[in-house]
């Protein structure tokens, strides 16, 4: 099933609880909430204050994509602020099962984030464990990038893997530089659930949502 997931790295901070409230007006299916350290990635985002800020003005499922080093450290905080999805990428941890399980065993879905360097197998053991794959298709850590095509051939992959595993259950998730030109071919590899971030904002929300979705569906 096709899931838009704009991400708010592009709303306006200022009116974020317009910005927020207008995208689940417009058809989005998460949102999703980008966190950068200014370690793991060159630039610096919010915390999880802002996730508990976001929490009760939507129902919305959050989708949280950490680019922070070690994020073992701050799961917790992200859990209590009401995340329903919590993705630690696999290069920022040497104890990457252990904080997948710490997400899971709270009761909150968890998933894994590779960047474009980082094949498929680096990740091969979580497979069973996790939610959701995110493939970076852009290098992390600022919006209004140009997608990678070479990273559909790991979404590729990662279907193959799913439909040759039954303990297999995740979806497949794309993030960066995402548009109505760059969508079908994410759809086609495999792809589920799409961030969008400078692209939904460049117009009308409920009109760029409706494209995407349309082109993603018909890709399939
Ligand atoms: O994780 C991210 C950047 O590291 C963002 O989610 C991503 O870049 C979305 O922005 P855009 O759609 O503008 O590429
Ligand atoms: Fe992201």
């Amino acid at each position: 099933m096709t899931q838009i997931a704009p991400s708010i790295l592009s709303a306006d901070f200022m009116n974020l609880q317009r910005d927020v409230q207008n995208l689940e007006a417009a058809g989005a299916d998460l949102l999703h909430i980008d966190i950068m350290d200014g370690m793991f990635v060159p630039n610096m985002s919010f915390g999880a204050q802002v996730v508990s800020g976001i929490r009760p003005l939507t129902q919305l499922g959050l989708d949280v994509h950490l680019m922070v080093e070690q994020p073992e450290r701050y799961i917790e905080q992200f859990i209590t602020a009401g995340s329903d999805l919590i993705m630690i990428h696999a290069e920022a941890t040497e104890h990457l099962y252990r904080g997948l399980q710490m997400i899971k065993d709270a009761g909150v879905k968890a998933g894994v984030v590779i960047n474009p360097g980082t094949p498929v197998s680096y990740i091969e053991s979580v497979l069973p464990l996790v939610d959701q794959v995110l493939v970076m298709t852009v290098n992390p850590g600022f919006g209004g990038q140009k997608f990678i095509p070479a990273m559909l051939t790991k979404v590729a992959e990662l279907a193959a893997y799913r439909e040759a595993h039954a303990d297999a259950d995740f979806t497949i998730e794309v993030d960066g530089g995402v548009n109505d030109q760059t969508i079908a071919a994410c759809a086609k590899a495999g792809a589920d659930v799409f961030v969008a971030g400078s692209y939904t904002f460049a117009g009308d929300l409920a009109t760029r949502i409706e494209t995407l979705k349309k082109a993603a569906n018909e890709a399939r």
